[in-house]
């Protein structure tokens, strides 16, 4: 399947007139939220305010709840009890205004397998609208994150740390976001493309978006983040500010 149909599939349905999102509210608030598997509780009474502007690193170990809690803010998943609100709205992936106004990265699967690196980012622009600026932001983005060099390849033939570059990628080649979520940007990164991720997150924190990120490099987290999200065995995460970053088990 060529670029053209994967656009018009991915836009076709789009909902135009859907109302735009409320300016006032915070990028992200949750509200006595609890969720879980068939186990045990995985979050419990989780209450966190994300305003615009602010960048927040939930830091905790393996197993803590970092990727459910990203997945109930992309509105992947619907709470066990309490509220999820994404820009004054509930959290819902399939909310058209939402998918305008949020980039997430939160896992490694490449959309397109008969796509190449260009075409993947050319897809993500023109679907946004920068219709023909597009090929020129694809450009900048590719040189940004240091992947020019295979901009022609397939996701097949791409590296670990490249596919991750990829990912990455489509949540920078877009509009700015107002609202962006990254699970573990830096894993399978080296140390200067880690930089430049910082420097992506600092970027889209001075455009005005808010940042919801989770990882395991905390000194990514002190670069970029305002306040620490850290979590504990017991479900019910501590919102602390950036310099406490250290006291977390991860
Ligand atoms: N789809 C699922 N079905 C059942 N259990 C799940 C599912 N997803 C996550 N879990 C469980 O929920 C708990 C929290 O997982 P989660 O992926 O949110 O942790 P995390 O903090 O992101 O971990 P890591 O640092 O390893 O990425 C784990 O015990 C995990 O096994």
């Amino acid at each position: 399947m060529g670029i053209g149909q994967h656009l018009r599939r991915l836009t076709g349905g789009a909902d135009r007139s859907a109302p735009l999102v409320s300016t006032a509210a915070p990028a992200v608030v949750l509200t006595g939220v609890s969720h879980g598997y068939d186990g045990p509780t995985v979050l419990r009474d989780v209450e966190l305010t994300v305003e615009r502007g602010s960048c927040v690193a939930l830091l905790g170990e393996n197993g803590s709840g970092k990727s459910t809690l990203l997945r109930l803010v992309a509105g992947r998943e619907t709470p066990d009890e309490g509220t999820v609100t994404v820009l004054g709205r509930t959290a819902d992936e399939d909310d058209p205004a939402q998918r305008r106004a949020v980039a997430a990265v939160l896992d490694s699967g490449i959309g397109y397998p008969d796509l190449t690196v260009r075409e993947h980012l050319l897809l993500v622009a023109l679907a946004h609208g920068l219709g023909e600026d597009a090929a020129d932001r694809v450009d900048e983005v590719l040189a940004e994150l240091h992947i020019a060099a295979r901009a022609d390849a397939l996701p097949k033939e791409l590296s670990a740390g490249q596919t991750q570059l990829l990912m990455l990628s489509q949540a920078f080649v877009r509009p700015p976001a107002e609202l962006l979520l990254l699970d573990e940007p830096e894993q399978r990164i080296d140390t200067a493309g880690r930089g430049r991720i910082a420097a992506r997150i600092v970027a889209a924190r001075a455009a005005g978006g808010a940042v919801l990120f989770a990882t395991h490099d905390r000194q990514l987290a002190h670069e970029v983040a305002d306040r620490v999200l850290i979590f504990t065995e017991d479900g019910s995460p501590q919102l602390r500010p950036v310099s406490d970053a250290d006291t977390a088990d991860d």
